[in-house]
């Protein structure tokens, strides 16, 4: 079944040219489906309109079979329970001032989501690798890894469908993003996703479909595998060689 179905979507910034241009993808209940292109080729503009945050001058979006209606309160209201979304900085996505606790409930009470918050925000704290404690303390006290792993509870503690992360590790260093990149593989499991990143190396890595984006238009789609032993655009041959080689059987940075 398809959970998400973008048709033609074209979009631009007040007079400008086109961001978007005639972008059409699907997303299979269960897929990780990875959006990649380099900076400006509009990866944060389309997820954007996925959230409903910007409407699409042509074409549309379906959820669940029927149209993402952006302006509808309502809709929207319903909408947020079943997607939710992770961005790139773990240091301004978490208020200084809140408590771990409040910050992974917050969507739970805007959400009006009835039942033992405490408990949920446990769950959701120790599904992505942390220890209960963490909710008593303050984002200050914790490394840029963990604090993405509390955007990631926070993402996930309503338990939505679908789950869209926009360039989610590009501010780690590299051998937390291998880490918070496996905890995002595991998620994957569980839920829809779509994955946003420049990083055509952690793309290939984690998702099993690719979409390349390329100024606004996508210029090949595909099966990750398919995509990775034969790269039809010399665009995503680019990308493809811009992968880091690690050497053969190098050990992982314990920390
Ligand atoms: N609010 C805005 N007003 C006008 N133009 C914008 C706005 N936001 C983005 N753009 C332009 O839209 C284009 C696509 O930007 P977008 O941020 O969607 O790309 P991206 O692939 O996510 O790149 P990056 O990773 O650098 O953010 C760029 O040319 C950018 O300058």
């Amino acid at each position: 079944m398809t959970l998400l179905s973008v048709e033609n979507l074209g979009f631009a910034y007040g007079r400008d040219r086109p961001v978007l241009d005639d972008i059409s993808f699907t997303v299979p209940q269960g897929a990780n489906v990875g959006l990649v292109g380099e900076s400006g080729s509009g990866k944060s503009t389309l997820l954007r309109l996925l959230l409903g945050l910007e409407s699409p001058q042509k074409g549309r979006i379906l959820f669940d079979g029927a149209p993402l209606q952006a302006r509808d309160r309502r809709y929207m209201h319903a909408y947020r329970r079943r997607v939710q979304a992770v961005f790139q900085d773990p240091y301004s996505s978490l208020n200084p001032a809140h408590r771990v606790q409040r910050i992974v409930t917050e969507p739970l009470r805007s959400l009006k989501i009835p039942g033992d918050h405490r408990q949920m925000a446990e769950e959701a704290i120790t599904s992505v690798g942390l220890d209960p404690d963490t909710l008593t303390r303050y984002p200050h006290q914790f490394s840029g890894g963990q604090r993405q792993r509390i955007a990631i509870a926070r993402a996930i503690v309503a338990r939505p469908e679908l789950l869209l992360a926009d360039e989610a590790v590009s501010a780690l260093d590299l051998s937390t993003r291998v880490r918070i990149v496996d905890l995002f593989g595991e998620i994957a499991q569980k839920m829809t996703m779509v994955f946003v990143s420049h990083d055509m190396g952690v793309v290939a890595a984690l998702c099993d479909r690719i979409v390349v984006l390329d100024r606004g238009r996508i210029v090949e789609a595909g099966e990750t595998a398919a995509i990775l032993r034969a790269p039809q655009h010399a665009y995503t041959r680019s990308l493809l060689s811009s992968i880091p080689r690690m050497p053969a059987g190098q050990p992982q940075d314990p920390s």
